[in-house]
């Protein structure tokens, strides 16, 4: 497989590795504003790169026929722009906000228990991640979405605020570190005790791995699909 790469950062790297090691080539490397490149020499592009560029990476594949598997975050206001071009092209596209096995259970596991504790009123609920400190969105795409599952599944949420409390409010807090790759807590707070479910990236080889995994994925099809498609859990 002809892989791009929109992207060749911390993850642009370690996708270049995992990639090789599975036999694929690494036809392109974008780092940086440059309409002069010719993408429809790749079977399939990866872009990971920053948020005010994902859209227009995005766009430009699916203009020119090319298969398209965005991980970058903090882009998802033109997130329906994408899917309609995806679909007047007829393309094929998947955006996840973390493509990693064990965050995709963790997205699985923490419906589950939202579920469970909806009609626990006594319960509170907090999110934290934590990301290395050159990270340029927060929250982070992943708590984001864990916020959504929450959402869809216990009726005292309705939205959620970053470093806020208010009514029906999830809160997020989002703490910058050196060097860690992500970390993404969900506290259950009662008077009498806590429910913590926790995810840890160790580094970023489970995010890399997933994303070449839907680029094999990905090739011969037409739509627009997510991780859960890809890896067919939830
Ligand atoms: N979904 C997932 O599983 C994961 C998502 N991410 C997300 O992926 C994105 C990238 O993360 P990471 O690799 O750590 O970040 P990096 O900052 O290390 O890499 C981003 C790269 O994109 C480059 N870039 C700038 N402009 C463009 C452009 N026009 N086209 C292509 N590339 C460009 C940057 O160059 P320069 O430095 O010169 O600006 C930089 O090298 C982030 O949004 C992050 O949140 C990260 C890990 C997992
Ligand atoms: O920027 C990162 O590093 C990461 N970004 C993604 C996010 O915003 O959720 C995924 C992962 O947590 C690492």
């Amino acid at each position: 497989m002809k892989i791009a790469l929109l992207g060749y950062g911390k993850m642009g790297k370690t996708i270049e590795q995992i990639a090789i090691k599975r036999g694929h080539e690494i036809v392109l490397k974008v780092d940086k504003n440059d309409d002069a490149y010719d993408i429809t020499q790749a079977d399939v592009a990866i872009d990971f790169s920053i948020p005010t560029v994902a859209f227009n990476n995005i766009s430009n594949c699916l203009n020119n026929g090319v298969p398209v598997i965005s991980g970058t975050t903090g882009w998802l206001q033109d997130y329906n722009k994408a899917v309609a071009l995806c679909e007047e092209k007829q393309g094929a596209f998947i955006y996840a906000s973390n493509f990693s096995l064990g965050v995709n259970i963790f997205f699985e596991l923490n419906k589950i228990l939202a579920k469970m504790m909806n009609t626990l009123k006594q319960y509170n609920v907090t999110m934290e991640e934590i990301h290395h400190t050159q990270k340029l969105d927060a929250p982070s795409g992943t708590a984001i979405t864990l916020a959504e599952g929450i959402i869809e599944n216990h009726s005292g949420y309705d939205n959620w605020k970053l470093d806020e409390a208010a009514e029906k409010s999830l809160p997020i807090v989002a703490k910058r570190i050196e060097d860690v790759p992500g970390t993404h807590t969900i506290n259950y707070e009662s008077e009498v005790d806590t429910i913590t479910i926790e995810h840890t990236a160790h580094n970023r080889q489970g995010f890399a791995l997933g994303a070449v995994i839907a680029a094999e994925w990905i090739i011969g099809k037409k739509g627009i699909f997510n991780m859960n498609d890809v890896l067919n859990i939830g």
